[in-house]
């Protein structure tokens, strides 16, 4: 089956952007996974696929496949790249765009310098929607709030062969783990990251995020994203380290994430109790070059 495509990346993050505005191609898994391929097919973290509204309130519906070929609810980089893709086909003129992912609803704005700001909702911190099983870590005392009252936890994973790590847990729509290290580019990421990933305390398994933190408006960040790898740069991962960092008091409310492919901008007004604010992700977007790939049918 011939199918044209769109290679786009969001810092580093990349993608393989499909438009089904006119009729599903109904890719298997198994396709997915080859389009993702870097020896055998186009390569990408993830598979981008753009939808007609499946509803009233939005412009379009997009779905998000990881390289190993399972659907997710979320991806921040690949929001932005999806906004730019809808734009630069002519399938909107609108310079904001609300989208259906399977995570929820949200809101994108093409900004004058070519960056894209999104407003990917609020976190979720219920631990069962994460999902997060809590009868298989155990918490760590949590630092007292302003207030004086019970902050947040972290939680501390048991590894095998490993050090237990204490994590704070989160959903951006899909669930991450965030470990604050001392030198992020030091940091056993492939070692880890993996072990977490898979963590029985994650029933859909989780992204891995490795923070470092700079100062009070500055962190380094890498992520070993669920059914990926380490990625140059995670959209969600980096909403949920600075959600994580300002709910543990290490950060203000915006914060720049310099990853290995770019940096984010993210902006979060949760830290003061309000703990429903929307996390604001600013970064870029760039179209690196379009085709036609022969897939192999199922
Ligand atoms: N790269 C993405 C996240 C993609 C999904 C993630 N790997 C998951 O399985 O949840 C981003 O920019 O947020």
């Amino acid at each position: 089956m011939l199918i044209r495509f769109t290679k786009m990346q969001g810092a580093g993050n990349d993608f393989v952007v499909l438009d089904e505005t006119q009729g599903r191609l109904g890719l298997s898994a198994a396709q997915y996974r080859f389009l993702a391929d870097r020896h055998f097919g186009v390569g990408a973290d993830q598979i981008l696929t753009v939808r007609p509204a499946p509803m009233a309130g939005v412009d379009f519906e997009y779905v998000i496949h990881n390289a190993d070929g399972g659907e997710v609810e979320h991806c921040g980089n690949g929001a932005r790249c999806f906004v730019r893709f809808v734009r630069e086909r002519g399938l909107t003129a609108k310079d904001v765009v609300r989208v259906k992912v399977h995570g929820g609803v949200i809101e994108l704005r093409l900004n004058a310098d070519g960056r894209v700001t999104v407003d990917m909702g609020a976190p979720v911190f219920d631990l069962p929607r994460v999902p997060f099983d809590a009868g298989q870590a155990y918490t760590e005392s949590a630092p007292e709030d302003a207030s004086g009252g019970n902050a947040w936890p972290l939680w501390t994973l048991p590894l095998p062969g490993h050090a237990a790590v204490p994590v704070a847990v989160l959903s951006m729509g899909n669930p991450h783990a965030v470990l604050r290290v001392d030198d992020v580019d030091q940091a056993p990421v492939l070692g880890l990251g993996p072990l977490i990933e898979a963590h029985p305390a994650f029933p859909r398994r989780v992204n891995a995020g490795f923070l470092q933190v700079l100062d009070r408006g500055h962190v380094k960040l890498r992520v070993f994203e669920r059914g990926v790898g380490e990625t140059l740069a995670c959209g969600t991962g980096a909403c949920a380290a600075v959600v994580a960092g300002i709910r543990q008091g290490w950060l203000d409310e915006r914060v720049d994430v310099a990853t290995r492919g770019g940096q984010l901008t993210i902006e979060w007004a949760g830290g003061a109790g309000q703990l429903d604010a929307p996390v604001l992700m600013t970064g870029p977007a760039t179209t690196v070059f379009q085709g036609e790939i022969d897939v192999p049918e199922p």
